[in-house]
């Protein structure tokens, strides 16, 4: 459904250029709910935003494609691209407050979106859709809702009229980025589970972009690991989490409190992205390194019998047998 090569996104800032999206390849299959996981900082926002044409100066997206059923998000014309977002690709920004209007009502937010993409319509019929689709996304009274300002929602329920007015066109693809950060755990989980229920039971996708590994195991089919603005490993997540292949996977699954299992918090930090290191990135900080890793840049490739894309010079030998060399 969604395939982006390639793409590199640079942010031109007082600093010198932030390298924030290096050479980003990933895929989301019909059907599937694919993580984009990694530390603070290591490009998961920006690179969704590159994929859906939205980096503003500083930003700017200089290679790759994302092609969305046939056609490349990057080279459509912004008409287009915004035609395509909206009806076919919903949105879900992290910060519910910021993503709506603070001085219109609910149901005329919605009338705007609706009738912006669906041609004119009377309010009573976009109310009445709005209505349904409130009532999709859990929202109880959504009669009382609808006729409301932003600022009378709580957190969770604000995130959840977002929610709908990403859904409200029955898009295809729905990004999300890390959607419920800001809510409480019950909250959090309730709305993982409903737009979890959403993509199964229509054939959706979902890109969900979270720090949550824990999310990440219970919701995604697929997982994205970013380090540094790049994809250090990817592969389906019953796989990559019981058996990581890039060092910095391990990394972020260790530092995961579980119960019974030691806590290994990630020495050092995530690299410089204005004086991005030679070799590998994550050099620096793991516990496999080689000499090479500090000059030569690993190259994407497939390991495990091409289940998994992995960039390390030791993506082949066994986690386990890097531990006993590491010492
Ligand atoms: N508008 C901008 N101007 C300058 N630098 C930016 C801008 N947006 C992002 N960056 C830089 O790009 C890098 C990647 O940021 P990004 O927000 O994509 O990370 P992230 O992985 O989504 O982090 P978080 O989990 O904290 O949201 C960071 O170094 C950030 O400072």
């Amino acid at each position: 459904m969604l395939t982006v090569n390639g793409i590199t996104t640079h942010f031109d800032t007082r600093r010198g250029l932030v390298r924030a999206v290096n050479d980003v390849s990933l895929e989301v299959p019909s059907g599937q709910i694919v993580g984009l996981v990694g530390e603070s900082g290591c490009g998961k926002s920006a690179t969704i935003r590159s994929v859906l044409g939205l980096i503003r100066p500083p930003g700017h997206t200089v290679s790759g494609e994302a092609i969305f059923e046939g056609a490349d998000l990057l080279r459509m014309s912004k008409r287009k691209l915004r035609q395509v977002r909206g009806n076919e690709i919903g949105f879900v920004a992290q910060n519910p407050f910021g993503a709506l209007n603070p001085i219109l009502r609910i149901r005329d937010q919605f009338h705007n979106v609706i009738t912006t993409h669906r041609g004119r319509m009377p309010h009573a019929k976009t109310r009445a859709i709005t209505l349904d689709t409130l009532k999709a996304v859990g929202i109880p009274g959504p009669e009382r809702v609808v006729d409301g300002y932003a600022h009378e929602l709580s957190g969770g329920m604000a995130q959840r009229v977002v929610i709908g007015m990403a859904l409200v066109l029955d898009p295809r693809l729905i990004v999300a980025d890390e959607p419920t950060t800001a809510l409480d755990v019950t909250i959090q989980r309730q709305i993982l589970d409903l737009m979890r229920d959403l993509v199964l039971t229509s054939g959706r996708s979902m890109l969900l972009v979270t720090h949550d590994l824990g999310v990440v195991a219970q919701y995604c089919d697929q997982v994205v690991v970013m380090y540094a603005g790049k994809v250090v490993e990817r592969g389906r997540v019953d796989e990559v989490f019981v058996r990581p292949a890039h060092p910095y996977t391990l990394g972020l699954l260790n530092s995961v409190p579980r119960r019974g299992a030691e806590v290994h918090t990630l020495r050092g930090r995530v690299a410089d992205l204005v004086d991005y290191p030679p070799g590998c990135p994550f050099a620096d900080r793991c516990s496999f390194v080689l000499e090479q890793c500090r000059s030569v840049v690993p190259e994407q490739r497939t390991a495990f019998d091409g289940g998994r894309t992995v960039a390390c010079h030791r993506a082949e030998e066994e986690v386990s047998v890097r531990v006993a060399r590491a010492g």
